[in-house]
């Protein structure tokens, strides 16, 4: 049978995951929820009328009753930053969101893989693993999807290259203590300088420096012209949701709960992790210098210590 996707909040971001995720045509039906209602109706309408372009997709609109059955559910409900604001000013306002959400996610659909894009979302990911009280690789947050394409998009115009042939990963927070993890990354199976000197493309630090910029204060710059980010992360979430229905055992750069990462115990950051259709089922935690070691150590204690902070 053809498989149920559920997306809860269907604003920016949700309405963005299900139109990538209605044209890629990887899921049967596709079932939207919003505590507005309307919203979620008229979303639901729209997408259904990209469907006969590109899949057999049914798009619906409903309460959470609909989403019985579903293999995933998609979190994005909440609210998003303002120019200016990080991610983590959310978290009490999101932490409240979550508190209701996720119980109502649980009570019909039991099974589902949940994936979480709400921001601060490695905090918000902590949260659901413990208010859903599943295993922690059942409960998924994008994290570091969108950064590691950012990153990648970056390193493969600078070398002239497809993005798809750069391997490189962002690690840590989805925020602004997130790593690059320069020294693993690679172009094809040549690591990237060797490539760099190669095609005369040195990654000199001016270089390095403005692909850090790029990745890690993109949204920054995309909410100070837009009022938001969504095509990114809607594509990273059709991706993950991809990999879950197929089973494909991808390696992706997710966030679930760690129990122990960079000397820092039970938190929720991204690592490269395999993503199949029981959820995360392994880690390849990279071999990193001792700047990046420090700077992963330091994004974990920031995490931890705020979820620490959270009571539900
Ligand atoms: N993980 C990532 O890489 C990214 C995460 N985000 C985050 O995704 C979240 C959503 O962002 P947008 O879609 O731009 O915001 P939005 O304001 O456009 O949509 C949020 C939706 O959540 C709904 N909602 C609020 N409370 C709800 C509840 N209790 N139950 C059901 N629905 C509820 C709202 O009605 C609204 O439709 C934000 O926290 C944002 O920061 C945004 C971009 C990238
Ligand atoms: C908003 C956000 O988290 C992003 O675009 O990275």
């Amino acid at each position: 049978m053809a498989a149920t996707v559920g997306i809860v909040g269907v604003g920016l971001v949700g309405s963005a995951a299900a139109y990538a995720i209605a044209l890629s045509g990887i899921a049967g039906r596709i079932v939207l929820v919003d505590h507005v209602p309307a919203l979620a109706q008229a979303q639901a309408e729209d997408i259904a009328h990209a469907v006969p372009f590109a899949s057999a997709t049914q798009v619906e609109a409903g309460d959470y009753d609909r989403l019985a059955g579903a293999e995933v559910v998609i979190i994005a409900a909440g609210v998003n930053q303002k120019p200016g604001e990080t991610r983590i000013a959310l978290l009490s306002r999101n932490a409240a969101v979550f508190a209701s959400v996720v119980g109502e996610v649980r009570r019909v659909a039991p099974d589902a893989i949940l994936l979480v894009a709400t921001n601060p979302v490695d905090v918000m990911t902590e949260i659901t693993t413990r208010l859903s009280g599943l295993p922690p690789g059942r409960v998924i947050g994008s994290g570091t999807i969108l950064d590691t394409a950012r990153f990648r998009s970056l390193l493969g115009r600078h070398l002239g290259i497809s993005p798809q042939s750069v391997h490189a990963y962002v690690l840590g927070e989805h925020g602004d203590s997130e790593v690059l993890a320069w020294s693993t990354a690679r172009a094809g199976s040549v690591g990237i300088r060797d490539f760099a000197a190669q095609v005369g493309a040195a990654i000199t630090d001016q270089v390095r420096a403005e692909i850090d910029d790029g990745v890690r204060r993109a949204a920054y710059r995309i909410i100070a012209g837009k009022g938001a980010t969504n095509y990114g992360i809607g594509a990273g979430l059709m991706r993950l949701t991809r990999a879950v229905l197929r089973d494909e055992g991808a390696v992706l750069s997710v966030s679930i709960h760690t129990p122990l990462v960079a000397g820092v115990r039970d938190v929720a950051l991204s690592i490269p992790r395999v993503v199949n259709r029981r959820g995360v089922t392994a880690d390849l935690m990279p071999d990193l210098d001792a700047a990046e070691t420090e700077a992963l150590h330091r994004s974990a204690r920031l995490l931890a210590d705020l979820a620490a902070e959270v009571r539900l």
